[in-house]
């Protein structure tokens, strides 16, 4: 080993500190995926070279044949995984294996707790990657030589996992990266040359690189009558995988073992797949896709610019990660890859973005995935429930990004409703409408701040007496998502706290008769409720969908509904302001008590009433302290 120059001491990010922590303490009941991840890695670099030398050949210089060794040396206690891939420079060193250049990461270590069982979850969601070293060895040396650099500009890195490293210049003659592991004593194992090849069987079998270990010399061997029953061998590297990519083979020969840990592998995730689909798509653009979808949420899943989990092959050639033409946003936790003929090797991004292959591959795969999850929904209710609590809130995102796909993305939303009262989301549209009462030609809703306000608040009360079923919205994204799903197979999408009410053929004549007879005799009294409220609403009217509570008020039908207003104010935009209509119940107690009160007393009523149906509604006020002194007042009048 040349000696290395220039050593610079530094010390890691603070997450990677607490990553190494947390991953040492989690994965020492599965040690070995630190060498999936140090060969995927290194699977990586290859693909990146190969990708690079598309358009400049003299990379590979004379060493073309890209693969992964690895080495035991039992003297010294050294496993070493060596790969002549892309190799990286000193800045690239010091970014890549000294922080974690992830936005969102300090948050994401803000959520360990300390208790080591709930802690070791949260790794599976991070992903664990070359840090997972440390997981057996207690000294990591990386020498490595960027392909675009000259033999004396290596370098060598080098760390105890002990919250500081070291990297330094060297020589390097080949390129490419040199792991070298200090194993720890309780990681003899791997030392064992059969154990190597075993896990490199399990997880590795299916990467497009041959993955090879040092084989020694055999001699020939005779039997008694001089006939060679094996041939003498020399000493050579042996390629331990089959190094066909996994998803060129046909789909009958692959056993789920096998897709679980190709996905394991192209995911760098060490849980099982919920779901997968293979297909080879044949016809006007022929490709093949591996999708995945995965059991847990990637801790980032709610950065819509977190990488996207679809990888983009040509011709088997890897060309890029995350390839975000390839899958929607709002599918953005599937993972896998598609490999195409029809693409030229060289393709940009830029190429990417407005072509009629990807774009033909994008509606596919956008298809296949929803396929998948449909029949999961059919075949298995309760895995595709657990599904749901993970992904459901990306899913929603999609009826506004792919009106192409509405009615079958439609199709897979579950809500919590009326039906159950249960905040569990488990109602799909279908089971709505097959639950519709007879002459029900809408499918209601309601959207609130939380569970509680929605399925409380007071524009029930009608659908509760009438025993209509009204879904019961109260995440974030909902107001958005219903502003884009106005109707589900032929159905109108009617929020109850918006518009008129008018229950269709669901009101009978004899409540309508009432309801007109009603209006006429409060008039007097709405004119009253008018003059006291002056400009804080838009209107008053006598309501038809309260039975128990005295008002309520009501978005108007072309105004900006609460939800989305608030959704709008929380990013930072600026609202106008809305006015809403007031609704009042005449044959509420209070109400009817309200009649013998003279002006003054009524207009401090109104304004009481007003307040709280803005209560129920909104969830604040914009002048509680007034509200707060009225209510006072009055209750020290009585
Ligand atoms: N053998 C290698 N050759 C070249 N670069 C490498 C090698 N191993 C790691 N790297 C670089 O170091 C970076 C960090 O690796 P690490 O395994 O921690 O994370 P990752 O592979 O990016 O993500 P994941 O968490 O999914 O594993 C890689 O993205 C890559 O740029």
């Amino acid at each position: 080993m040349a000696e290395a120059a220039q050593t610079q001491k530094h010390g890691f990010q603070t997450e990677v500190k607490q990553l190494l922590n947390l991953m040492i303490h989690s994965l020492y009941s599965n040690k070995e995926i630190f060498l999936r991840e140090l060969v995927s890695n290194a699977s990586d670099a290859a693909d990146k070279l190969r990708f690079k030398a598309l358009s400049d050949n003299s990379l590979y210089g004379d060493d073309g044949d890209l693969r992964v060794r690895i080495t035991i040396d039992k003297e010294n206690r050294t496993l070493t995984i060596s790969d002549n891939g892309i190799g990286m420079t000193r800045d690239e060193v010091m970014t890549n294996l000294g922080t974690i250049a992830k936005s969102g990461t300090a948050e994401f270590f803000g959520q360990l707790s300390g208790d080591e069982a709930k802690d070791s979850k949260l790794i599976g969601q991070f992903g664990v990657g070359f840090y997972s070293a440390f997981i057996v060895a207690d000294e990591v040396t990386v020498r490595t030589r960027s392909a675009y650099e000259p033999a004396e500009n290596g370098v060598e890195w080098n760390s105890k996992g002990e919250g500081e490293f070291e990297v330094a210049d060297t020589q390097k003659s080949q390129r490419g990266t040199d792991i070298i592991l200090r194993l720890k004593d309780d990681a003899d194992e791997f030392l064992d040359d059969f154990r190597i090849r075993g896990v490199i069987n399990k997880y590795s079998e299916h990467l497009s690189i041959p993955v090879q270990m040092w084989k020694e010399a055999v001699e020939e061997q005779k039997n008694d009558d001089g006939e060679v029953i094996t041939p003498a061998q020399d000493a050579r590297w042996e390629t331990v995988n089959s190094g066909q990519a996994l998803w060129t083979r046909d789909k009958a020969d692959i056993s789920d073992e096998e897709y679980k840990e190709f996905y394991k592998t192209v995911a760098h995730d060490f849980d099982d797949p919920l779901l997968w689909s293979h297909n080879k798509v044949e016809g006007t653009h022929e490709y093949t896709s591996l999708l995945y979808v995965p059991k847990r949420a990637p801790w980032d899943l709610w950065n819509r610019e977190q990488q996207q989990g679809v990888k983009l092959y040509v011709k088997r050639v890897f060309i890029m990660d995350d390839a975000e033409q390839l899958m929607p946003t709002y599918l953005r936790f599937v993972k896998g890859l598609i490999d195409t003929n029809d693409l030229p090797l060289n393709v940009s991004r830029e190429i990417l973005q407005d072509n009629k292959i990807t774009r033909s591959m994008r509606n596919g795969s956008t298809k296949k995935v929803l396929q998948m999850l449909k029949k999961l929904a059919k075949d298995d209710a309760e895995q595709y429930q657990g599904f749901w609590d993970t992904f459901g809130n990306v899913l929603k995102e999609g009826p506004a990004e792919d009106s192409g796909n509405r009615e079958r993305i439609a199709e897979l939303l579950r809500f919590a409703s009326t039906h159950t009262d249960e905040q569990t989301q488990n109602v799909s549209l279908d089971d709505y409408l097959e639950r519709m009462k007879e002459g029900q030609d809408k499918i209601y809703y309601i959207v609130a701040d939380s569970f509680e306000a929605a399925k409380n608040n007071p524009a029930l009360e009608i659908f509760r007496k009438k025993g209509i079923e009204v879904l019961l919205l109260s995440e974030r994204i909902d107001e958005w998502l219903m502003s884009h799903l106005t109707e589900f197979k032929e159905k109108p999408l009617q929020s109850v706290t918006r518009g008129d009410l008018d229950l269709g053929d669901l009101d009978d004549e004899e409540d309508k008769a009432e309801q007109e007879k009603s209006e006429e005799a409060f008039k007097a009294q709405l004119e009253r409720f008018e003059k006291a409220l002056g400009e804080r609403v838009k209107k008053v009217r006598v309501t038809h969908r309260l039975t128990n509570s005295p008002a309520c008020i009501i978005t108007d039908d072309h105004d900006m509904s609460t939800q989305m207003a608030k959704l709008m104010e929380a990013a930072g935009q600026k609202v106008p302001e809305t006015k809403y209509i007031f609704e009042v119940n005449p044959d509420h107690p209070l109400v009817v008590k309200m009649q013998g009160k003279n002006d003054e007393e009524f207009a401090e009523w109104a304004q009481v009433l007003l307040d709280q149906a803005t209560l129920a509604e909104r969830g604040n006020l914009k002048d509680p302290a007034s509200f707060v002194a009225r209510l006072n007042k009055l209750m020290l009048n009585a």
